[in-house]
Formats: C-alpha cells, sequence, structure tokens
C-alpha cells in the first residue's frame, strides 16, 4: 500500500486508497476514557452509537472543528485510530504517504497542525491540498487546466466557496456557519413551534431524514416535552423543516456569493458556461442548489458524490503531486 488520502471533517473523516478507493467513511467523533485522553476507546460509528448514552468516565471528543484541528493531542489519538482502521494488517517499517485535505481558507499555523499531526500519526511525506481542489479533482474537473471552476463545499462545520484557475486560487470566501447551524436551527425551531426538546442527533435525523416527496412517509421525531418531560412523537413536515433552516442557508449562501465580486469577467465567463460544483454533505439538503443558483445568478451542478469526492481527489492526488505542489504554493 502506498498511502492515504484523507478528508478529516468536522462531521466526517473519510480515507481512500489508491488501491482500494474509499476504505473509510466515518462521523468525526472519538470515544475515550477522561483518565486516559490519548488512548481511544473508539472512533467513527461505533463511537457516534455510543452519544446519548455515554457512561460516566468515558468522554466524546470531536477532534476536528469547524475544519481545523483544535487540539493536537486528541487530533494524533483520533488520525492514528482512523489509518488503524482503513488499514489494519498494515506491514511495519513501510511508513505510508498522505495527501490531507485541507479548508481553502486554512491559516499557516493550521497547516502546521495538521502536518504535525499526520506524520505524528505515522505517515510520511504529507501533502496538503486544498478541500475544493480535492473536490474539483475527485469529480473529474482538472484544477490546472487554464479555466476558472467554482467549488462550494458546505460542510459540517464549515462552508466554503473557491474559484480555481490553472493552480491557484483567484476567490474564495468562507464562513463558520454550516450543518451543524442548521441542525441547531431546527432544534430551536422545534422547541418554539411543537415545544418538543430534542438533541443535535434528532435534529440531523430531520434534517437528511425530510420526505422529499409528498407520497413518502413523513417524518417523526421524538422528544421531550418541553413543559412535562415526557416523552412525546411529533410529525413534522419538510415545508416546516425548510422553514426552520432557510433564514440560515440564506445567511450562508449571501456571505458566500460576494466571491463573485473578485472574479474577472472572463472567470465569470468561464463559470456560467460550466455552472458551479457543489460539494460537501449540505449540498445535499434540499432546496439548496435552487438558493445557490439564485443568489449566484449561475447555474450549480451537485457532485454525484458530495460527502467523498474530496477524499477520492485527496487520493488521486498521489497520482498527481503536481496539483498538490502548484496548490500549496
Ligand atoms: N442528505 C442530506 N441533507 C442535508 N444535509 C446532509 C445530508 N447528508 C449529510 N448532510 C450534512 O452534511 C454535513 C457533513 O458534510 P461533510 O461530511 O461534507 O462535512 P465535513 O467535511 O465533515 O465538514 P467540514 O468540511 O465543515 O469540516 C453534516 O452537517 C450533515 O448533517
Amino acid at each position: 500500500m502506498r498511502g492515504f488520502g484523507i478528508d478529516l471533517g468536522t462531521a466526517n473523516t473519510v480515507v481512500g486508497t489508491p488501491e482500494d478507493g474509499i476504505v473509510l467513511n466515518e462521523p468525526s467523533l472519538l470515544m475515550v476514557r477522561t483518565r486516559e485522553p490519548h488512548k481511544a476507546l473508539t472512533i467513527g460509528h461505533e463511537a457516534s452509537d455510543l452519544v446519548d448514552r455515554i457512561p460516566s468516565g468515558i468522554t466524546a471528543i470531536h477532534p476536528i472543528r469547524d475544519g481545523v484541528i483544535v487540539d493536537l493531542g486528541t487530533a494524533r489519538t483520533f488520525v492514528s485510530a482512523v489509518l488503524e482502521r482503513a488499514a489494519p494488517r498494515r506491514r511495519f517499517g513501510t511508513r505510508p504517504t498522505g495527501v490531507v485535505a485541507v479548508p481553502a481558507g486554512v491559516t499557516p499555523l493550521e497547516r502546521r497542525a495538521m502536518l504535525e499531526v499526520a506524520h505524528e500519526a505515522g505517515l510520511r511525506k504529507v501533502g496538503l491540498v486544498p478541500e475544493p481542489v480535492a473536490g474539483a479533482l475527485g469529480c473529474g474537473l482538472n484544477p490546472l487546466e487554464p479555466s476558472t471552476h467554482l467549488v462550494v463545499d458546505i460542510g459540517g462545520g464549515t462552508s466554503e466557496v473557491t474559484a480555481l484557475c490553472y493552480g491557484g486560487v483567484l476567490s474564495h470566501r468562507s464562513c463558520r456557519i454550516a450543518g451543524n447551524d442548521l441542525n441547531r436551527a431546527i432544534l430551536r425551531y422545534l422547541r418554539a413551534e411543537h415545544e418538543l426538546v430534542v438533541g443535535e442527533f434528532t435534529a440531523e435525523r430531520a434534517k437528511v431524514g425530510a420526505p422529499e416527496t409528498a407520497e413518502e412517509q413523513p417524518l417523526v421525531v421524538e422528544g421531550r416535552d418541553a413543559a412535562t418531560g415526557r416523552v412525546r412523537l411529533v410529525t413534522l413536515e419538510t415545508e416546516e423543516i425548510m422553514d426552520a433552516v432557510r433564514p440560515t442557508m440564506t445567511s450562508i449562501v449571501q456571505t458566500l456569493s460576494a466571491c463573485l465580486d473578485d472574479l474577472p469577467a472572463r472567470a465569470i465567463g468561464d463559470v456560467m458556461a460550466e455552472g458551479m460544483l457543489a460539494i460537501g454533505g449540505g449540498s445535499m439538503l434540499r432546496g439548496l442548489p435552487q438558493l445557490l443558483e439564485e443568489a449566484f445568478g449561475l447555474p450549480v451542478k451537485t457532485a454525484e458524490r458530495p460527502l467523498t469526492c474530496v477524499a477520492e481527489g485527496a487520493t488521486a492526488c498521489m497520482d498527481h503531486p503536481e496539483v498538490v505542489a502548484a496548490y500549496s504554493a
């Protein structure tokens, strides 16, 4: 095995290898014993299954916040456990290489933290590539050609839009409002309109599970009555969920659309012809492509695999080191 392409996200971590494609796609969550914070008990789906029923003495940690590392120790523990799970029978003595995707707006300090963690977790020769570049590559676009690609990425903790051309960034905007904030908006809505108290996990299930058509079963959410504390069920219409998240979605899209102000006219011509590419789990939210089209005045194409295209692109970078070199300058 040569190495890994890694997308360490606020909500999900996705890992690929050139030989096997995507080998891990799990929530970015780490469970540790409170007394031994740097020893992983479990990660990913198994850790998220424990949420809302975590026994005392065990702590849940989100090792990535808003797309970047906040604590070196826990991030190292998490990445080591991720690599172990991604390739459990790795031969010792052959340290794999890695290409890690990072937000386009990452600071030099955040880049150094990511490199340090990746090296300490057992990778040698680590390259960093901006997420929109990896996402574009993962969707079959060429980020080195002399034509502009506009990529919008709505993740769990960050939303970004980046215009790429010929190995460089023409324009970029980001905000730290994304999928997690949409969950919180649903949570507040349920409390205000239905007097129902739910956790973020339930709010996320309502967001992701909103029926697409009137023929589908309506969505039923379970929570506690705000007054009595008793368990209660509420049937939610899709329109209600859309109403709950619309103000947050609108504010994300408006912040990002300012990216067009910095684009030269010819670059706008390119993106008018090609359309903008929407990636990240948030791009699957109903109504988002229409909102983006209205705010940017451009056609929008949602990636075929919005949740994994960044890791696919980071993996592809192992065969295209010229992409990493161009965009790390
Ligand atoms: N079908 C769906 N509809 C709406 N939102 C969705 C859907 N599926 C996943 N999401 C949301 O996508 C977000 C996760 O997306 P993604 O995995 O791209 O983010 P991330 O890379 O972990 O985060 P970041 O890029 O901010 O670090 C979560 O907020 C999740 O609720």
